[in-house]
């Protein structure tokens, strides 16, 4: 089964609930493609020695590589930790995570500035563009793995928002208006 995502709801509750909307409304992965955000589904029983994992790495440069194994005894300063993932911010670079096991939401702005929740699990190989606005929660399973890719020398800085001056903040913006530019020309 391909990746879900949906609009959420405007409730307080749980971040680790899934909050969707009453009636549910759904997000396309031709939607996601549309905020930039890119999604692979890999075997992940086979990370350390996939061919497909090799040739998207290959392909987007992603040199560099390691896990993140989310839970209190592996990740210095858990709490606090999850606080900092969970404030809305963006990046200079891509975002790129590949879930090895358990479970999470990431939720990115729309063009609306709404809130879609994307639940990755094990096989699940996102990319989210620089400059979008995105944050992380565990969901109610509590645990995930994750392996982190990136070109080059990895840079992890978080720009909480409001970004709207940074470079990749405005990049991206183009970026969205040059896509429904072509969308409009398609027609
Ligand atoms: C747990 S990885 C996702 C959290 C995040 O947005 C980040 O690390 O920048
Ligand atoms: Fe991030």
């Amino acid at each position: 089964m391909a990746i879900q995502a949906w609009y959420m709801d405007d409730s307080n509750q749980d971040q680790r609930l899934p909050h969707h909307r009453n009636p549910n409304e759904n997000v396309s992965l031709d939607q996601l493609a549309g905020l930039g955000v890119l999604y692979w589904q890999l075997n992940p029983e086979n990370y350390e020695n996939d061919e497909e994992l090799n040739k998207i790495r290959e392909a987007r440069g992603y040199s560099y590589m390691d896990l993140l194994d989310l839970c209190p005894e592996n990740v210095p300063n858990y709490d606090e930790k999850l606080r900092t993932f969970y404030t809305e911010h963006i990046h200079a670079d891509e975002e790129i995570r590949y879930c090895l096991e358990g479970s999470g939401y990431f939720d990115v702005r729309d063009k609306n500035d709404r809130w879609v929740r994307i639940w990755i699990k094990a096989g699940d190989l996102i990319v989210l563009p620089a400059g979008i606005y995105h944050r992380f929660t565990l969901d109610t399973g509590n645990y995930v793995k994750l392996m982190r890719l990136f070109v080059g020398e990895p840079v992890w800085t978080a720009h909480n928002r409001p970004q709207e001056e940074h470079p990749a903040r405005k990049e991206y913006i183009k970026s969205l208006t040059e896509k429904v530019g072509l969308a409009l020309e398609a027609h």
